[in-house]
């Protein structure tokens, strides 16, 4: 499956910020996204994940082929981490929850409450997440944010095992992760930005 942006102009609040884009990552590869703070990052991401529409252009495959990955996304604080994988994983069709647990060393914390997580504990269960979703399309804001060197190096390895299994990943990061892909600098309007300063 390849990730198809045709002419795309993503904005929020009626704003365009990012106009006629168009790009293609193939299966395997990744595409990181580089640009200052409120350059669009975000915005393009939540467009890609079908999280908001398009001003114009296309993505291509819909919705249900990506899996975004923003901050604790839809981990219920009143569920464990083993409830909240298993949650996720019997939504998407996906039996054993151990791979997830494993890539992020969860195993010792299966039975914490999520609320009770660190921030680093609560971004790894939200990595974690991406295992049990079996959607072949990555789209990821600032991943690495709150995780400390090791589970940086186990998230890049877990990007790796999805690229080599034929996936894609967009990710917003400021930081080298060493993956094999292609960067988009993104640059917002002039216009666009001195509008919403
Ligand atoms: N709901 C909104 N209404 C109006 N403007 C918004 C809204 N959400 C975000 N913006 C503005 O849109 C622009 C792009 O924001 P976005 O979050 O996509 O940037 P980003 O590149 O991800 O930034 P950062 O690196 O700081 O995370 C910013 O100027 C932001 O202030």
């Amino acid at each position: 499956m390849t990730l198809v942006a045709r002419e795309l102009t993503v904005g929020r609040g009626g704003l365009p910020i990012l106009a006629r884009l168009s790009f293609t990552v193939e299966p395997g590869r990744a595409l990181i996204l580089r640009g200052p703070n409120g350059s669009g990052k975000t915005t393009l991401l939540r467009t890609l994940s079908g999280l908001q529409a398009p001003y114009e252009g296309e993505v291509e495959p819909g919705p249900e082929a990506v899996a975004y990955g923003g901050h604790r996304d839809g981990m219920k604080g009143q569920m464990t981490v083993a409830e909240n994988l298993s949650f996720w994983a019997g939504l998407h069709g996906v039996r054993d929850i151990e791979p997830a647990l494993r890539a992020f060393d969860l195993q010792r914390l299966e039975d914490r409450l999520a609320q009770h997580l660190s921030a680093g504990q609560g971004r790894r269960l939200g990595l974690a997440r991406l295992l049990v979703t079996g959607r072949s399309i990555w789209c990821l804001d600032e991943p690495t944010v709150s995780l400390d060197a090791e589970n940086t190096g186990r998230f890049a390895d877990m990007v790796r095992g999805h690229l080599a299994g034929g996936g894609i990943a967009v990710i917003a990061t400021h930081i080298d992760l060493g993956l094999d892909g292609d960067t988009l600098d993104v640059r917002p309007y002039k216009a666009t930005l001195e509008a919403l300063e």
